[in-house]
């Protein structure tokens, strides 16, 4: 099943068309990377999708069992009630609340409770808030920063705090995670450690993975699919061998910065 649907999507800033009536899938339980050189449109994409920008013409689609959501009908706020999530290309975190905190604003999201309950502090909210508790402890635990739960954020290296960015997104048991240069500042050994985390992110919670990454490595070795795009269109979805056999794909990439 697709999961996600991109419907010839337009977007333009004043004279220039950043994606100009791109459209690819995402299979579910995929990881699917979007690569580019330079410029190509990805972060507009990107930013298309999750509802910080309005694209003035497409669908983007996200599909469960039994619905068929036009994301573009909502705002970005709503989005993550439909199980899409997003991280950041720069840490958001809230570094003066501890490490458990931040993933507890995570899960704020999917705390339901009504007014009364949450006013008065009711033996409702302090279920729901100790269930919370619990399972930032589980997500932590499976991302090695239980012993940092109760440590300032913002006194953690950057490749904790991204993984703590990751855990936070894993709260709100979203269905599809959207990442934003995961592997952006990391060292080699943490992109390592990075792709074999998100492999495992993927079949531990049984959900579908989009990222942007200027990591040709990590793309290739991690992604099932990947859409190459240039100028806002689409030069071809296929499998990481396929992507790298394509002449059209390596000709974008002459004369840029970036490598294939
Ligand atoms: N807010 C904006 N206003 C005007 N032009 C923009 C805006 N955002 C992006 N652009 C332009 O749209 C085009 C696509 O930019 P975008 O940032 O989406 O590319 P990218 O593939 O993410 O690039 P990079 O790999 O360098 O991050 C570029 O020409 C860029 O200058």
């Amino acid at each position: 099943m697709k999961i996600l649907e991109i419907k010839n999507m337009t977007k333009r800033f004043g004279g220039l068309v950043a994606v100009d009536d791109l459209s690819f899938q995402v299979e579910k339980g995929s990881i699917f990377g979007l690569i580019g050189p330079n410029g190509a449109g990805k972060t507009t994409v990107f930013n298309s999708i999750t509802r910080f920008y309005d694209p003035e013409e497409g669908e983007v689609i996200l599909r469960t069992q039994d619905d068929e959501i036009n994301l573009l009908n909502y705002k970005s706020h709503q989005i993550a009630n439909f199980g899409l999530a997003r991280t950041f290309q720069n840490v958001e975190l809230f570094g003066n609340m501890s490490v458990l905190d931040n993933m507890l604003v995570g899960a704020h999201t999917n705390i339901k409770t009504n007014f009364l309950i949450e006013g008065f502090r009711l033996p409702g909210f302090r279920n729901k808030e100790n269930e919370a508790k619990e399972k930032a402890m589980d997500i932590l635990g499976f991302l090695g920063l239980k012993k940092l739960a109760n440590q300032f954020a913002k006194s953690q290296p950057y490749g904790v705090q991204k993984l703590l960015e990751l855990g936070r997104v894993l709260m709100t048991e979203p269905r599809i995670i959207l990442l934003d240069e995961p592997a952006a500042g990391m060292n080699d050994s943490e992109t390592d450690k990075l792709s074999e985390l998100l492999m495992k992110i993927r079949d531990e919670y049984n959900l579908t993975i989009f990222l942007v990454e200027h990591d040709m490595g990590l793309v290739m070795d991690i992604c099932d699919e990947i859409v190459a795009i240039n100028f806002g269109k689409s030069i071809m979805q296929g499998t990481p061998q396929e992507i790298q056999a394509s002449p059209e794909v390596q000709e974008a990439y002459l004369g840029g910065d970036d490598e294939l």
